[in-house]
């Protein structure tokens, strides 16, 4: 049990954005595509999932040396193993694990998948795109196991119902190894898949984009190794924005992944935010939180990670706010939490509709339900009076780097307790 204890703060500062989760993950799955050293530079260390996902390579034979909590290079003794024997929590990634040993080494048997609990979290479209590139995939009590026919994985057309983020990485991975050409249509063009796709590219991947219309993919006979430097956390740096907002702040947030934000930075400029560009931090001096009204949606839209966070807004602001998580619907388990703290608040059939009182909220004890819950609350706790302890703060280890560090590194008063 780990709890982060935080009290009323004024942010003010200057906080450094680190590599990203959702990046960086993808990235250590693409380095069991090939025999050779992979290197991530800006890579997050210090983020327990992605020291779990370094525990599942290690596990499959793969040895790792990480230096300065922003470097790891990631080398292969010894062949790998298509089973990985895992008894810890799993985290959602497996699914690509699953894809990566299938198409290089035929086979591969995971735990299944874990992550945030978002609802219903299915994988039906990850068994769909294997079994479309010729594998047979089945359950074996808690592993799910996957082959390919003799020969490997064959290229094919996969055409996703709806834009998956996981279903399109995995879809780009398997196809990399796979034979011929493979096309994913429908797919959903985030960061982090460009990112992956950036990298993949160095590995000598042949992968062209098609916009948002398809992902081409043609197979070759190997991947070689390379060095790629993770991109900047794009939730992690809304996160210290809406906290710099909230607490009426004046922080500068250095290495602002403009580009990956700008329908969340428009809603946040006219929601009252006051923030300046220079050239690569974003300045916020303070501002007043309005009442938002958003939907979650595919990139540019917004990703539903970062709704719990403009929940915490809404919560700041005077008057009601909206939230449709078009993404993950029913993402609002931390609304009951945020009501142990004097955030009132209604379901109204998909939409989340928040009562805020101008942030006059209370301490209280409350739990991290998931990731973004975490980070949602520990916002509310910073403009709440007396002191707020969240439960589960292990949720937050999950995602953001040293966040408790960087919160008092901004003048926050918080505190990890193990
Ligand atoms: C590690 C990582 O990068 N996680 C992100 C990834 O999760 P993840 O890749 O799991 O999310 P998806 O984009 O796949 O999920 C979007 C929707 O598709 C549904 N779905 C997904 C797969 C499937 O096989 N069948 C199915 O029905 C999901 O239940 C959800 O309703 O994208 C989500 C946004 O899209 C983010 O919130 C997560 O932070
Ligand atoms: C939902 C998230 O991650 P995961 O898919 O790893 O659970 C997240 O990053 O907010």
């Amino acid at each position: 049990m780990s709890f982060l204890k935080v009290r009323p703060s004024r942010l003010q500062g200057v906080v450094d954005i680190s590599g990203a989760k959702n990046s960086a993950l993808r990235l250590l799955a693409a380095s069991l595509l090939t025999e050779e050293k992979v290197t991530l530079t800006n890579y997050p260390a210090p983020l327990l999932d992605a020291q779990i996902h370094v525990g599942m390579v290690e596990a499959l034979g793969k040895s790792t040396i990480c230096e300065n909590d922003k470097h790891i290079e990631i080398t292969e003794g010894k062949r790998l193993s298509t089973t990985l024997n895992w008894e810890g929590r799993s985290i959602r990634n497996t699914l690509l694990v699953l894809g990566a040993l299938t198409t290089r080494l035929g086979e591969g048997k995971v735990p299944l998948p874990g992550g945030c609990k978002l609802g219903e979290r299915k994988f039906d479209l990850h068994v769909m795109l294997l079994e479309r590139l010729g594998a047979t995939v089945w359950e074996e009590g808690e592993y799910l196991c996957c082959s390919a026919p003799s020969g490997g994985l064959v290229g094919s057309d996969i055409h996703l119902p709806l834009r998956s983020t996981g279903a399109t990485e995995n879809a780009i991975i398997c196809g990399t190894l796979a034979k011929g050409i493979t096309r994913v249509w429908n797919p959903h063009i985030r960061p982090e898949i460009m990112d992956l796709i950036s990298m993949l590219r160095k590995m000598g991947a042949k992968i062209s984009v098609f916009g948002q219309e398809h992902i081409e993919i043609q197979g070759v006979e190997g991947l070689q190794g390379t060095e790629h430097e993770v991109i900047a956390d794009n939730m992690e740096a809304i996160t210290w924005l809406v906290g710099s907002v909230m607490t009426g702040g004046d922080v500068e947030i250095s290495g602002f992944p403009y580009a990956d934000l700008e329908v969340v930075l428009a809603h946040l400029r006219s929601a009252g935010a006051k923030i300046f560009r220079n050239e690569d931090s974003l300045i916020v001096r303070g501002g007043t939180c309005y009442p938002i009204e958003i939907s979650t949606g595919p990139h540019p839209g917004i990703n539903s990670d970062v709704q719990p966070i403009l929940a915490a807004w809404g919560a700041c602001a005077k008057g009601e706010s909206r939230i449709v998580d078009l993404r993950f619907p029913g993402r609002y388990g931390y609304a009951e939490e945020m009501a142990r703290m004097g955030v009132k608040h209604e379901i109204r059939g998909d939409m989340l509709v928040l009562h805020g009182n101008g942030g006059d909220l209370n301490g209280a004890l409350v739990r991290a339900l998931d990731l973004r819950a975490g980070a949602a609350l520990a916002l509310c706790g910073l403009v709440a009076k007396d002191e707020t302890l969240i439960s589960d703060a292990w949720q937050i280890g999950r995602g953001y780097v040293n966040f408790d560090r960087k919160l008092r590194e901004l003048g926050a008063a918080a505190e990890w307790i193990d």
